[in-house]
């Protein structure tokens, strides 16, 4: 690998080194036990969104590439989430994890109650993939160079903390820990490739910088709703509603 590819390899996990929302204190809060159920509940209605919006952005991605092998490289995210003959897919696992939180899964699925500003921001994302680059397009995903470590630990957390958490209500992360590197492995190489030039490098950084924001934001948003002191915006999810015992 040359000097220049291996700088620019770092610049980017430096970017996440700096950025990345396992630092955000929501994730502190959840991860050692201190959320209440329903701190629980509210993200696991508002991360619902971003799941939910994550191959409605890979479909948007892959409907602007002209390479078959790209899309052929890129089609098993779509998979991974929608689900395949003998797979249900990481949307159907999270709600197996809404159900195991004690919401009505059909509230979770319908989006209603998500934050404003969640919805903008992962708007923002679905847009930011279709609108821009394919470089920045892929870029923007490599995220998820930084996730295993945030869903392992949040696995060990969860198990240790709350009663709700286990295999079945989990698996979600678990398939995750095996989906994510093979996808951002593909990434890597494919940012590394292309982004030949030092403005396409900085705009790569840009675009994965963006990315960083729009997951910060999202928890942002939770901790400001639903931590004291919480204010819950006109619309979203109030707690105590929408359980999957049946109340309102
Ligand atoms: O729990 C997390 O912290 C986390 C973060 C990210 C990410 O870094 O964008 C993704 C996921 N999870 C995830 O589960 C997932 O499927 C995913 C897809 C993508 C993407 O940008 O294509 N990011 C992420």
């Amino acid at each position: 690998m040359s000097f220049q590819r291996c700088a620019f390899e770092e610049r980017l996990r430096q970017i996440g080194a700096e950025r990345y929302h396992d630092k955000h204190p929501f994730h502190e809060l959840l991860h050692s036990g201190g959320c209440t159920p329903d701190q629980v509940r509210a993200w696991v209605i508002n991360r619902f969104y971003y799941q939910s919006r994550i191959p409605m952005k890979d479909a948007a991605f892959m409907s602007r590439v002209e390479d078959p092998a790209l899309r052929r490289a890129w089609r098993s995210r779509i998979e991974d989430h929608d689900g395949s003959d003998g797979n249900e897919g990481g949307i159907a696992r999270w709600l197996r994890l809404a159900d195991a939180v004690g919401l009505d899964r059909d509230y979770v699925a319908s989006a209603e109650g998500v934050l404003p500003a969640t919805r903008f921001a992962v708007d923002a994302y679905v847009r930011f993939v279709r609108d821009t680059s394919l470089l920045e397009a892929v870029a923007a995903s490599l995220t998820e160079l930084f996730a295993p470590k945030i869903h392992a630990s949040r696995i060990e957390g969860l198990l240790a903390h709350y009663a709700f958490a286990d295999d079945s209500s989990l698996s979600y992360f678990r398939n995750r820990l095996s989906e994510a590197p093979k996808d951002v492995a593909f990434g890597l190489a494919w940012v590394l490739d292309h982004a030949d030039t030092a403005e396409k490098q900085d705009a790569a950084a840009a675009a994965l910088t963006f990315k960083t924001d729009v997951l910060w934001a999202q928890l942002d948003a939770l901790h400001a709703a639903y931590v004291a002191p919480a204010h819950i915006p006109p619309g979203a999810w109030q707690p105590g509603t929408h359980l999957s015992g049946g109340a309102a």
